[in-house]
């Protein structure tokens, strides 16, 4: 299934379309060559709606990093056009892509990928400092408040719980405002109740800030998070939900395994 507008039938009115932060057009991306040739991405139409929270899953080598490496531009792609806002990013050479990536999209990792060396504080404004760019003192305080890393800023990454260097990593990606935060399993190393907290600021930084965000993840429980649920299948998208309860994409899932993979 494609989607070609992205539409959320419980915001912004009848049938009101969101306006779109990134989108993929015929997207493939294919790896190796001759038989071992694998098209991890066959063919993806999409749009990510600006101010939401949208989780992308599927089986296991369904498609989904690849996918947000692609959107992310950390990964080149075999056909189609990525786009960030209005911006073309395919075809884009290196230096022009790295700045881009800094100045406009946020990362959060499955390892939290701190600098051992640095602070909670430095960590955060790790990114600002190599770009060059003042922090807003104002909106840092805010993210770290929303956060909940006040007490904190001054631990190294190994005076804090897995779930506190996460929530670092979290108000790293929000501090710059980038116009979207990709996460790959960023609840992927923590327990049920540090992931839920990660998730949790997670939402309030869509719904207090309007962050776009993107995750991709294996769990329902994190999926439920997110206002729109993308399901990939074979490097296709095949199916979508809105405002999902942790036990429908449950179902989905078991769905998916029920019918081998594809419906
Ligand atoms: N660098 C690579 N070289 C060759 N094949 C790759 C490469 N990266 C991914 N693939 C293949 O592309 C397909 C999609 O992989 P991808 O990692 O995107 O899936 P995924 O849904 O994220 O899987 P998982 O849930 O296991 O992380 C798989 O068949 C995988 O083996």
């Amino acid at each position: 299934m494609t989607t070609a507008l992205t539409t959320h039938p419980r915001q912004g009115g009848a049938g009101g379309q969101a306006a779109v932060a990134a989108r993929a057009r015929g997207l493939v991306k294919a790896y190796g060559s001759g038989e071992t040739r694998v098209r991890a991405l066959d063919g993806v139409d999409v749009d990510i709606a600006k101010g939401r929270f949208t989780a992308i899953m599927g089986p296991s080598g369904s498609g989904k990093s690849t996918l947000m490496h692609c959107l992310a531009g950390l990964d080149t792609v075999s056909e189609g056009r990525v786009y960030l806002g209005e911006d073309e990013i395919t075809g884009l050479r290196d230096k022009r892509l790295t700045r881009l990536r800094r100045d406009r999209i946020g990362f959060i990792f499955q390892a939290f990928n701190l600098i051992p060396t640095l602070n909670a504080l430095e960590n955060i404004t790790l990114p600002m400092d190599i770009a060059g760019r003042a922090p807003d003192r104002a909106w840092l305080d805010q993210v770290v408040e929303t956060v909940g890393l006040a007490g904190r800023l001054k631990h190294r990454p190994n005076q804090l719980s897995g779930g506190q260097q996460q929530r670092v990593a979290v108000a790293r990606a929000l501090a710059a405002r980038p116009e979207i935060i990709f996460g790959d399993e960023p609840t992927g190393n923590l327990d049920s109740r540090a992931g839920a907290e990660v998730l949790g600021f997670l939402r309030t930084s869509v719904d207090r800030f309007g962050q776009t965000i993107v995750m991709v993840t294996h769990d329902p429980v994190a999926a439920s998070y997110a206002d729109r649920v993308l399901y990939l299948a074979d490097g296709r998208i095949v199916d979508e939900m809105y405002e999902p309860t942790a036990e429908q994409v449950l179902d989905r899932m078991k769905d998916f395994d029920a019918r081998g993979r594809t419906s």
